[in-house]
């Protein structure tokens, strides 16, 4: 818990070009266990649609899209509209803003039901986030593996992402690395993970 603690005193996992800091657990597992269940419980999931190749395709992950407004969002070139905040989001978003001292107005959760669902290489700098805005990400579940690669160098640096832990991407992160969660055969249960951001 660091709530009067800069986030410059965590250190920054990325070498250059980016800012990105691991703050670890922000509560215990009893704590994170319970959050996940309510979080499998309560949020409206879909499967996820995306455009590609010119082809209409449904992920096995599930995703969801919440905002202080119903904003409408252009993600994998499919437009989505947000719901309002639910009472654990919000205390969530909560949690997130005191601990990284930024504040989100919208959310977009997803739930990995095993190993074999992931994220391949992406940036989060869709044209309706704002430019170089703060990303936080907070994981609920099955530990995973969460990787960042240089655009031009191709340097890759990784983490895990624990149960009830917090990761912040920050300044020229977006521009510069790209991010994915990679598939693997170790993992066998579920693990949310919600991305506060802001939209513009
Ligand atoms: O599941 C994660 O940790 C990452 C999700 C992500 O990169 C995204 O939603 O853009
Ligand atoms: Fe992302």
């Amino acid at each position: 818990m660091n709530l009067f603690e800069e986030t410059s005193s965590e250190k920054n996992l990325l070498p250059y070009d980016g800012e990105v800091y691991y703050y670890g657990k922000i509560m215990g597992n009893q704590q994170a266990n319970l959050y996940l269940k309510t979080l499998l419980e309560t949020i409206d999931w879909k499967h996820d649609e995306a455009i590609i190749f010119g082809k209409h395709i449904t992920t096995k992950r599930m995703v969801a899209w919440y905002g202080d407004e119903p904003y409408e969002y252009m993600y994998s070139k499919i437009t989505k509209k947000a719901l309002p905040w639910t009472a654990p989001l919000l205390e969530l978003k909560r949690l997130t803003e005191s601990e990284t001292g930024e504040t989100f107005n919208s959310c977009l959760l997803n739930l990995y039901h095993n190993g074999d669902e992931g994220m391949s290489w992406h940036s989060d700098a869709e044209r309706d986030l704002k430019k170089d805005g703060a990303i936080a990400s907070l994981s609920f579940g099955a530990e995973r593996k969460f990787s960042f690669k240089h655009k031009q160098t191709k340097e890759t640096i990784s983490t895990f992402l624990e149960n009830g832990s917090l990761l912040l991407m920050k300044g020229t992160t977006q521009s510069n690395w790209l991010h994915r969660l990679p598939p693997t055969k170790k993992v066998v249960t579920p693990r949310v993970n919600l991305t506060f951001r802001t939209i513009v």
